[in-house]
């Protein structure tokens, strides 16, 4: 299988934004700018794994903008962004990946369409990257304003990130950069000899270079919002046991709930709908089975993982629902108290929350009282 992994670049000083705080810890919609460029690579299901590159000064900024996003440790970035660029492939190299998104810290607002398109490209391609083309008459001028000359722009584009490359070709050739100075990665790759494709990039993925884009950013965020409905079901068979766990609470029964994590098949149908809502796959590719870190897990992390992204994406949790299905235990008695567990994991007022439950009349797996299903339907508002 292909593995894919980003590494976000964050290590800048932001000179041209100016202030005492680089412009990629500025607070943007409630969270730092790099928050959104993280969550959004992060709930990416073609990312396996997402490494962020920074100023070994900004350490308290970092845990900040990625808690709860299960990253690994930062890697320190260099002096150039193309330092950074190197020191975070070589650092990326244990990994062993085989593809590699490189983006910029500053460029919050990449969305799923603009990372596919570049992974798309690279199917074909040593390199891929997002651009835009140049619609503005271009001119020349000298320090006084006086116009030189009036630039051509046919065949300009305008290059954005993140820009895609297959990983063993790059490192090679940033390795072999060194010495050069370079604005982007493609141009690194083009002085390697590697062919590198244009795909589509999109004019909401701007990079915050001034004080103005981050005013235009956060207008932006204010607009009125893109409202996501998903779906999640899961199934738990019964096993041996006095209690099945349902939204983080241990309710006595004759029987447990079998499976790798806690078995809590409420909260797992809660996570699947939320990453539902922005297309981020499912809880198994987040916390695979197969990785004994998950085995009997409390599912609140897996939950708690879903919100962390679709806060990092600057989006808001406007309802859940879910309906548990089973014969026994009676779910009614604790349905106020689940609602109130699940707000509490998700940091979200408890009339967002709704939990019902049902029997199937005796029929079906069910109804044989062989195990419980559960079914759950999320409601997301992002930004724009
Ligand atoms: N030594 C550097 C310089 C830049 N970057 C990162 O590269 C991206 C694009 O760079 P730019 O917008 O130029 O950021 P700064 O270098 O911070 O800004 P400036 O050039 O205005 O100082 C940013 O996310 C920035 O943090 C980096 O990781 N390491
Ligand atoms: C990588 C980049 O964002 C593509 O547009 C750009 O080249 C960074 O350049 P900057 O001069 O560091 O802003």
């Amino acid at each position: 299988m292909t593995r894919c992994v980003a590494l976000v670049v964050a290590a800048g000083r932001g000179s041209r934004f100016g202030g005492e705080i680089p412009k990629q810890w500025r607070d943007l919609g409630g969270r730092p700018v790099l928050r959104h460029s993280l969550a959004a690579f992060a709930a990416h299901p073609s990312v396996d794994a997402v490494r962020a590159v920074i100023h070994p000064d900004d350490r308290g900024f970092y845990d900040t903008a990625a808690a709860g996003l299960h990253l690994g440790e930062p890697i320190a970035g260099g002096p150039t962004r193309q330092d950074s660029v190197r020191l975070g492939l070589e650092a990326i190299a244990e990994l062993k990946p085989d593809l590699v998104l490189i983006h910029d810290g500053a460029r919050p607002f990449v969305d799923g369409g603009v990372i596919g398109r570049v992974l798309a490209g690279l199917k074909d391609h040593s390199g891929a990257i997002p651009a835009l083309p140049v619609h503005d008459t271009l001119k020349r001028a000298g320090a006084t304003g006086l116009i030189e000359e009036t630039v051509p722009r046919a065949g300009l584009w305008r290059a954005q990130t993140p820009q895609g490359f297959h990983f063993p070709a790059l490192l090679a050739a940033h390795q072999a950069a060194i010495g050069h100075e370079w604005t982007d990665d493609a141009a690194v790759a083009e002085q390697a000899g590697m062919r590198v494709v244009l795909v589509k990039g999109s004019e909401d993925n701007l990079k915050i270079t001034t004080t103005e884009d981050l005013r235009r950013a956060g207008a932006r965020l204010a607009e009125p919002g893109d409202i996501r409905v998903a779906s999640g079901y899961d199934v738990h068979r019964f096993t041996d046991g006095d209690h099945v766990t349902l939204c983080n609470l241990a309710i006595p029964h004759d029987a447990g709930l079998e499976g790798h994590s806690d078995a809590d098949v409420a909260l797992h149908a809660l996570t699947d709908a939320l990453l539902g809502c922005i297309s981020a796959g499912d809880i198994g590719r987040h916390f695979p089975p197969t990785d004994p870190r998950w085995k009997g897990a409390d599912s609140a992390i897996f939950l708690a993982y879903a919100g962390t992204l679709i806060n990092g994406l600057g989006g808001e949790i406007v309802h859940l629902d879910v309906t548990v299905i089973c014969e026994r235990p009676k779910v009614g008695p604790h349905r106020a108290a689940m609602a109130a567990r699940t707000a509490e994991i998700l940091g979200i007022d408890e009339h967002r929350v709704s939990i019902k439950a049902t029997t199937t009349e005796g029929l079906g797996f069910t109804g044989r009282r062989e195990g419980i299903a559960a079914q759950a339907t999320a409601t997301v508002r992002l930004p724009r």
